[in-house]
């Protein structure tokens, strides 16, 4: 069963000690129609305000839906969908998601994910439903004026990897995603 980008409140149990929350749920998130087996925790660590990771995804057969969710420092997260013949190609939905938050973004297959640090030192925590495979990478340009994302960005600009410094817009990119029929629900700013 496949679902759209959704934004997760975690719920966490506060005492006198902090707090404890279960992250993570195959019953309970499969009840809100993140119905898959995970198989691969991954987590960045990004020292400088301003890290922009993405726009990245995994091709066919290492195709990967991730559960995103901020560690330490805070981040704003994207997902964007590159599902030909979608209707909202193109589109992007974002969030803040932050260690004081413990708020997720579930990105499905076809979405491109990205995101940006907002703090010093920032880790991303993320659970992916296919393993790496470094021949099925791909990404799509962080500046595609198509898809317009307005970055929060230091004065400084933006610091990325010469991979992503890269990528191509949208205008030379040929998706390997084909619309699913599940229509991007929620968009632009989750919260
Ligand atoms: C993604 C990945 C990378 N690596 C190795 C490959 C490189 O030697 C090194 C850094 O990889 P990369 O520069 O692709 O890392 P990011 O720029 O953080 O990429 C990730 O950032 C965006 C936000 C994503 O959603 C993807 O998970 C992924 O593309 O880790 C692995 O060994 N396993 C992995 O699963």
């Amino acid at each position: 069963m496949s679902t759209t980008v959704q934004l997760i409140e975690t719920r966490r149990f506060g005492d006198d000690r902090g707090w404890f929350s279960e992250t993570w749920s195959r019953p309970r998130f499969a009840a809100q129609g993140i119905d898959l087996d995970f198989v691969q925790d991954n987590q960045s660590c990004s020292i400088h305000v301003g890290t922009i990771r993405g726009i990245h995804f995994q091709r066919a057969p290492h195709a990967q839906a991730k559960l995103v969710r901020c560690v330490r420092g805070s981040i704003v997260d994207y997902a964007v969908d590159l599902r030909k013949g979608s209707p909202t190609w193109g589109q992007v939905a974002f969030a803040t998601l932050s260690a004081a938050n413990g708020r997720q973004l579930f990105v499905p297959v076809g979405y491109g994910h990205a995101f940006v640090t907002l703090e010093p030192d920032t880790e991303v925590a993320y659970k992916v439903s296919d393993v790496y495979a470094g021949d099925c990478d791909g990404g799509v340009a962080w500046d595609c004026p198509e898809i317009g994302i307005g970055w929060p960005l230091p004065p400084s600009g933006p610091v990325l990897s010469d991979k992503d410094k890269a990528l191509p817009p949208l205008a030379d990119f040929d998706s390997p995603f084909a619309y699913d029929g599940v229509p991007m629900a929620a968009k632009g700013d989750l919260g």
